[in-house]
């Protein structure tokens, strides 16, 4: 049996884990290959090529193949059908997937970036699509409480972290109105969702994907669906007044965040770069918002946002939550111990409120909002950003893009939280005050300090990329509510540290 590798780095031997094979099909000689070199004393030779996942730099995938051809036709049949029963047995793959392109995301590329990158490496994968281009707003969301959901081994989007937010309301909600658990009640223990959801990067921000892949890039999210990656997802559920407003996956951000996004979608035939016009026109608008915040620490978790080392692949912290979400369900008869735990106070006058449940990390801060946070460890990082100077705030941003610590500074506080609240100052007088509405109606800005930047209207809360009409909000984390086609980033920088049990034993 000889081999062909069909790239220029050609080498004697080529090691590939059965994991990492795409597919394996019979080679059609053609009359010019068989009339090169060697081949021509031959009679006529068959071959099989197998096609394989080749890991590039920066968490980049790529589809590469190697040939192997031989004159015995029986030999050539054993080889391909021994393969192709060991792919049979990676019982974690997808077999029929349900993909939803929003072809208006991002600059609008979704439905040619699926078509020409992701559709042909299903197919060569055999793996069976249904494919939906959605044609407005919750067109996914609402077609997945309808469809026969057990047909499917995962769910694809094609878009950004808006369009997975979508599928993502989808199938949690799909799963809860199944259960029969209501997702008005903030306490509700709601139910697993273990149908994956692969992301296809066709948006602006694309951070969910940056940060569980480590790369904005198509065809690596495509190869991480057909090889059956898992990465559990911790979703953070928010409510008002016994109200089910959202699930979030990454930011939840009121103040900085929630005002870029309120002006960002009014300008959206911008594409991606209205968040850069909106983002200096919020920076200098410098507004800040009174309100009280109070949380429960997260115990549960080893942990602490300050950490130097970042969640990746195989991750011990996150694998930890995990062992004991297991006995939590086998003990769910117990009553819950987050009841009783304390709640920490602060009120103050903030610039951002930023509530992370991953790190954030997208091509725009490639180490994200929180370094530190883990994808599947059960809590979100609080990170509080109290009034200071424009200046200070631009020191503190710039730091979101270079190796300096962004929460080594006297205005900015940290904390992990499995659970939170927030009322601003504004519904808080309202409340106690209902009759004055000449505070309610035009209290726009401050009216004693029209040039301090005190803002006595509400900012909103940006919840992965979408508005919530709320200002007062009631927010859990769910550990490990749902699971992605992925598996977190992995460590493949030299001099990269990471969560490893030797690590953790010497923070013990
Ligand atoms: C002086 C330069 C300082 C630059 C600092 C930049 C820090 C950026 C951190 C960005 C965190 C992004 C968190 C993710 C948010 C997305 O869910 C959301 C919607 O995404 P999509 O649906 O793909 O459009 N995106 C945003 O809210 C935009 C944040 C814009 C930040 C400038
Ligand atoms: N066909 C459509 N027309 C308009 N809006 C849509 C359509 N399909 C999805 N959406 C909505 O577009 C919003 C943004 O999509 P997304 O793919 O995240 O793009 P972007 O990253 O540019 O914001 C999502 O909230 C989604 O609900
Ligand atoms: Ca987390």
């Amino acid at each position: 049996m000889k081999m062909r590798q069909n790239h220029p780095f050609d080498t004697k031997n080529c090691f590939v884990p059965t994991s990492d094979i795409i597919a394996v099909e019979e080679t059609e000689f053609n009359k010019k290959q068989h009339n090169i070199g060697k081949w021509q004393k031959m009679a006529k030779p068959h071959a099989f090529t197998v096609y394989y996942v080749k890991k590039a730099r920066n968490h980049r995938w790529r589809c590469s193949d190697v040939t192997f051809w031989c004159v015995d036709e029986h030999l050539c049949n054993q080889w391909i059908q021994a393969l192709k029963e060991l792919l049979e047995m990676q019982k974690s793959r997808p077999k029929q997937l349900l993909v939803y392109i929003n072809p208006y995301g991002g600059r609008r590329q979704g439905k040619r970036i699926y078509e020409q990158k992701v559709a042909p490496l299903f197919s060569l994968a055999s793996i069976s699509t249904d494919v939906v281009i959605t044609e407005h707003a919750n067109h996914a969301k609402d077609n997945l409480f309808e469809v026969n959901i057990n047909k499917y081994d995962g769910v694809v989007c094609v878009g950004g972290d808006g369009m997975f937010s979508e599928v993502m309301h989808g199938l949690i909600g799909r799963m809860q109105k199944d259960s029969g658990i209501d997702q008005n009640n903030p306490k509700a223990p709601l139910v697993q969702c273990n149908i994956r959801i692969g992301i296809i990067p066709a948006g602006s921000t694309d951070c969910i994907c940056y940060s569980t892949v480590g790369i904005i890039d198509p065809v690596t999210s495509a190869l991480h669906i057909i090889v059956g990656d898992c990465q559990p997802l911790d979703v953070s559920s928010v409510h008002h007044n016994n109200t089910f407003l959202k699930y979030s996956v990454s930011l939840l951000g009121y103040g900085f965040y929630g005002d870029i996004l309120k002006d960002s979608e009014k300008k959206r035939w911008m594409g991606p770069m209205r968040y850069d016009y909106s983002g200096f026109k919020t920076f200098l608008s410098h507004h800040y918002y009174e309100g009280t915040i109070s949380f429960q620490p997260a115990r549960h978790t080893l942990g602490s946002p300050r950490d130097k080392d970042s969640c990746r692949t195989g991750c011990y912290i996150c694998k930890k939550s995990e062992q004991q979400l297991a006995e939590q369900h086998k003990e769910c008869g117990l009553k819950r111990e987050e009841d009783e735990e304390e709640w920490k106070v602060i009120k103050g006058k903030f610039l951002a409120i930023n509530a992370v449940n991953m790190s954030c990390a997208c091509p725009r801060s490639p180490k994200g909002l929180s370094p530190a946070a883990h994808l599947a460890d059960g809590s979100a990082d609080l990170i509080l950003v109290r009034k200071c100077s424009r200046f200070d705030f631009l020191r503190y941003l710039v730091r979101h893009t270079n190796q300096d610590d962004q929460f080594d500074f006297s205005f900015v506080d940290v904390y992990r939280v499995k659970s939170f609240q927030f009322t601003s100052k504004l519904s808080e007088d309202n409340e106690s005050n209902v009759t004055d509405i000449g505070k309610k109606r035009f209290g726009q800005f401050c009216r004693d300090h029209p040039a301090c930047c005190c803002n006595s209207a509400n900012s909103t809360w940006n919840c992965d990329g979408e508005t919530l009409d709320s200002s007062a909000i009631e927010v859990r984390v769910h550990c490990q509510l749902m699971k992605l086609f992925a598996r977190g980033i992995e460590e493949n920088c030299k001099g990269e540290a990471a969560y490893s049990q030797s690590s953790i034993e010497q923070l013990l």
